[in-house]
């Protein structure tokens, strides 16, 4: 399995243009990133019975191997598997050892880390996460065994920090910082800082999701986190229900952020951040069993709705990794969007679902195993955040002693290769044959391999004679392998980091070309808006305008024209009329002189009639005189009529004056009659003049009403036009706002897509670099192999003489093989006679048995020990010959 791996990562390494160049890469490493993903671990706790259900049956029952859970519904088993569950009796330090401890450790290295609590209210969310308030800070007793896993996260942490310390000094330093949130009724308050009220979440590439203007407490001791801890208990919503005197409202997220910095050798500096979120959610739980109401309700539904979207996110996690297309909501809720990194993202994740064991409580807590099972599928990619400066002057400085230890131990090797005799050499190219099988990384050698296993067991004496060359040689390729390895490593870190950043590059840039898509559609909207309906509309409003002012102008102009001309006819006429009537009062006033002087005349001329008369009958002038009157002629004729008193020459004379002055003035009072006739004429015809003039003056007034309405309706018109105009215009303006804004943000874009592609061509050049050393090292490595090679077939050689010695040898041996075969043939025939002797003795013996009972009789000597010595030379005799021809 190793060898195969790292024949993958050598040849993946050595000759990436084999592998289909960038994209089979991309492929590649999308492949290992899918198989370095893993999924969120998912514990059960179940807590001990409460008061109200001391005389309810249990429904739980926990499987073989602490892993299955079966719920007794009704009769019917439901079994859930589980990474752990913990029974009634689990203790707090199990549940931290096996829940916090590998997810700090984590953290510790450099990774994001969550561990949340769900469940039902009531269920043990907060026992698990925080612990008894009074146990958070006990030193000892038994309160001190029930804290939970923040109290003990806290210890550990700075335990680790610092052992670590006393191993690495002053290289090493940390910072360690503590946050606390929660989110109520959708709202994100500071608990550290609870002023801080309906906070923000913001997203960044680099940070990944956090809350903005959240106080962070730099803290130094455990205590300064039991402090902060405390603190922000105090502050969270917590209120009575029927489940739970204490059952806390929101969701509570605890953070701690570890930044670590450590001295490299060379002044490289490497910066860790990673941020550990302590989560105990509110409870799960159905307001109708909770018995909530009024604010307790809302904060349930807000809770229930929250918790809902969780699901939903989980669900669409769990789809996703299946391999299914699907978006994940994670703004639905604040919860969901604040634990983005947490469900499937850059964080190493532990769900603790915690139950109650009560059948009272069993449709909560199936649905509970229900979602914390949905969970387990969720995977999440989990990555170190780290940033080392200077790492590729490291690497090129680490390739470079690499590169002189290994021209350093060829060197060495080479000298030693040509001081050796031969049969040293061969040991070694034995040995060298040996290092490159357990290289594993050279596949022309497979053919030979059986060969080679067969030869070196037998030759395993010339192995182990040069083990020093040996190790040597093996530590040179393994170190080479254990290079190429790290530097593959590194690549395919880069390549990760290079496809993560082109990832967010493309993301980036989707999204770009999705606000400029929208900017662009919002560009043309505003232009067409502008060509069809902003212009024309702002045209219309102008035009209106326009119009509306200059026939508002133009009548304004009329009406003032007609006016100016009415009042001119009007004052014209009016003057006329005054003139008119002065004319004519005048006139009238003349007339009524004319008349009364008329009439005096009248008068005076009866008179005269009378004082003619009286003349005539002597009773003239004192009658005549006694006429009364103002006129001045009568005055003048009285005056006359006393001087003629006095003359009577005088006073025919100037009666005949008088008349003829009356004649005049009658005529002239004829005339003007007529005059007055003729103005009375004139008068009635003005009167008439005057009347159709008003009539006139009356329509035009009427006109000018009619069109000072108009006027009015226009001037509304105009200022609903200017009001639209207006509105347009700040339409426009707020879409001009939004532009910018838009424009801000595509320049903000911009910017950030110029930085990651900075970033990119960066890394794209440490990659070049990278690629140049592996190159390099690939080079080494084909030389050495190289050399290897020629060694080898130096040793090819040299096992050829060997063979064809050895053949000489076999030759030779089976030559006396077939002479001992023939020496055998000849012992065969020996050995028969050996059994025909042996025959003959028993014959013999036999014989003897028979002369013996004859001897008995007869009296005769024995005859065995004669048989024997005869037997005896027969096979001397036999034996001799064998060896003689041996
Ligand atoms: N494993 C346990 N061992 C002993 N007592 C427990 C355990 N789990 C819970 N309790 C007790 O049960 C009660 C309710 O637990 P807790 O307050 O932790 O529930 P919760 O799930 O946080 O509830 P809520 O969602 O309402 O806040 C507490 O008195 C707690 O001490």
């Amino acid at each position: 399995m190793v060898a195969s791996t790292t024949e993958t990562e050598v040849s993946q390494t050595t000759k990436p243009e084999e592998n289909g160049g960038d994209k089979d890469i991309y492929a590649q490493l999308e492949e290992i990133a899918a198989s370095t993903s893993e999924c969120v671990r998912v514990v059960i706790r179940i807590r001990p019975l409460n008061e109200r259900e001391q005389n309810t049956l249990p429904c739980l029952e926990v499987g073989d191997g602490g892993r299955n859970i079966v719920v007794n519904d009704q009769g019917n088993a439901k079994k859930f598997t589980f990474d752990s569950i913990f029974p009634i009796d689990g203790k707090q330090e199990d549940v931290f050892r096996n829940v916090a401890k590998p997810i700090i450790d984590s953290c510790l290295a450099g990774y994001n880390g969550t561990i949340f609590a769900y469940g039902q209210t009531g269920s043990g969310k907060t026992f698990t996460m925080q612990g008894p308030e009074e146990s958070i800070q006990a030193q000892s007793g038994d309160i001190r065994q029930l804290r939970g896993i923040m109290p003990r996260v806290f210890e550990y942490i700075f335990d680790s920090i610092q052992k670590e310390r006393e191993e690495k000094g002053s290289a090493v330093d940390y910072v360690v910082k503590c946050a606390y949130l929660q989110v109520y009724n959708e709202t994100i308050t500071d608990l550290l800082t609870p002023s801080q009220h309906n906070l923000n979440i913001r997203e960044d590439t680099l940070k990944g999701v956090y809350v903005e203007d959240l106080t962070e407490e730099v803290v130094k001791h455990p205590e300064d986190c039991y402090r902060v801890l405390r603190k922000g208990v105090a502050n969270r919503t917590v209120s009575a229900t029927s489940m739970n005197q204490e059952s806390s409202r929101s969701h509570g997220v605890f953070t701690v952020i570890i930044e670590r910095k450590e001295e490299k050798p060379d002044n490289l500096v490497s910066k860790r951040v990673s941020r550990l979120n302590l989560v105990d959610l509110a409870g799960s739980e159905r307001q109708k069993l909770a018995k909530t109401s009024g604010q307790t309700l809302k904060e349930a539904s807000n809770i229930n709705r929250s918790l809902s979207v969780l699901g939903y996110v989980i669900m669409a996690l769990v789809d996703a990794s299946n391999g299914k297309e699907r978006h994940i909501n994670y703004r639905d809720s604040k919860l969901t969007f604040l634990l983005k990194d947490s469900l499937g993202g850059n964080a190493k994740t532990c769900m603790v679902a915690t139950v109650s064991p009560s059948d009272l409580n069993l449709g909560e807590t199936i649905s509970t195993l229900k979602f914390a099972q949905r969970a387990k599928y969720i995977r999440n990619k989990a990555y170190v955040n780290e940033e080392t400066t200077g790492s590729l002057v490291q690497l090129q400085a680490e390739v470079r002693r690499l590169q002189d230890f290994v021209r350093q131990l060829l060197a060495e090797r080479e000298n030693s290769v040509t001081c050796k005799p031969a049969n040293e050499q061969e040991r070694n190219s034995n040995e060298l044959v040996q290092l490159m099988k357990e290289s594993e990384s050279d596949t022309n050698l497979d053919e030979d391999k059986s060969y080679v296993d067969e030869r070196s067991s037998r030759d395993s004496s010339f192995i182990h004679s040069n083990v020093e060359d040996t190790e040597e040689l093996s530590k040179l390729l393994a170190c080479a392998e254990q290079r190429e390895r790290e530097i593959a490593d590194e690549k395919r870190y880069i390549e990760a980091l290079l496809m993560e950043s082109q990832n967010e590059n493309k993301k980036r840039k989707a999204n770009f070309e999705l606000l400029e898509t929208a900017w662009k559609n919002l560009a043309e909207k505003i232009s067409a808006m502008e060509d069809n309906e902003l212009v024309d509309s702002l045209n219309f409003s102008n035009t209106c305008e326009q119009d509306t002012q200059s026939s508002s102008d133009s009548i304004l102009e009329q009406e003032e024209a007609v006016t100016r001309r009415l009042c001119e006819t009007v004052y014209k006429l009016t003057d006329l009329l005054q003139t008119t009537q002065n004319d004519n009062k005048h006139m009238k006033a003349q007339l009524e002189e004319k008349e009364t002087l008329l009439n005096n005349l009248q008068t005076e001329t009866k008179m005269k009639d009378i004082h003619k008369e009286q003349n005539n009958n002597k009773e003239g002038n004192n009658s005549f005189l006694a006429i009364h009157g103002d006129s001045p002629v009568l005055n003048r004729l009285r005056k006359k009529i006393a001087d003629s008193q006095e003359s009577s020459g005088f006073q025919k004379k100037e009666l005949v004056d008088e008349s003829q002055l009356d004649y005049r003035e009658l005529a002239q009072v004829e005339f003007l009659k007529e005059r007055l006739a003729e103005l009375l004429q004139i008068e009635a015809k003005q009167g008439e003049n005057m009347q159709k003039l008003n009539a006139e003056k009356a329509t035009l007034e009427k006109s000018v009403e009619k069109l000072k309405a108009e006027v009015n309706f226009l001037t509304e018109e105009l200022q609903a036009e200017k009001e639209n105009a207006q509105l347009l215009r700040e339409q426009f303006s707020e879409r001009e706002r939004n532009t910018e804004h838009f424009k801000d943000d595509a320049a903000q874009m911009e910017e950030k897509i110029q930085h990651l592609q900075s970033k990119v061509r960066s890394l794209q050049t440490y990659r070049v670099q990278l690629q140049r050393l592996v190159d390099q090292q690939s080079e080494e490595i084909k030389s050495l192999r190289l050399r290897a090679q020629n060694a080898w077939d130096e040793l090819i050689h040299a096992r050829q003489d060997f063979e064809s010695q050895e053949r000489l040898r076999s030759d030779r041996l089976e030559k006396l093989f077939a002479e001992l075969a023939k020496h055998q043939r000849q012992d065969a025939g020996r050995n028969d006679q050996k059994a025909a002797a042996y025959a003959i003795k028993e014959q013999m013996k036999q014989n003897l048995q028979t002369m013996n009972n004859v001897k008995d009789v007869k009296n005769m000597p024995p005859l065995e020990p004669l048989m024997n010595k005869a037997l005896e030379f027969l096979l001397k005799q036999a034996s001799g010959a064998k060896i003689a021809s041996s």
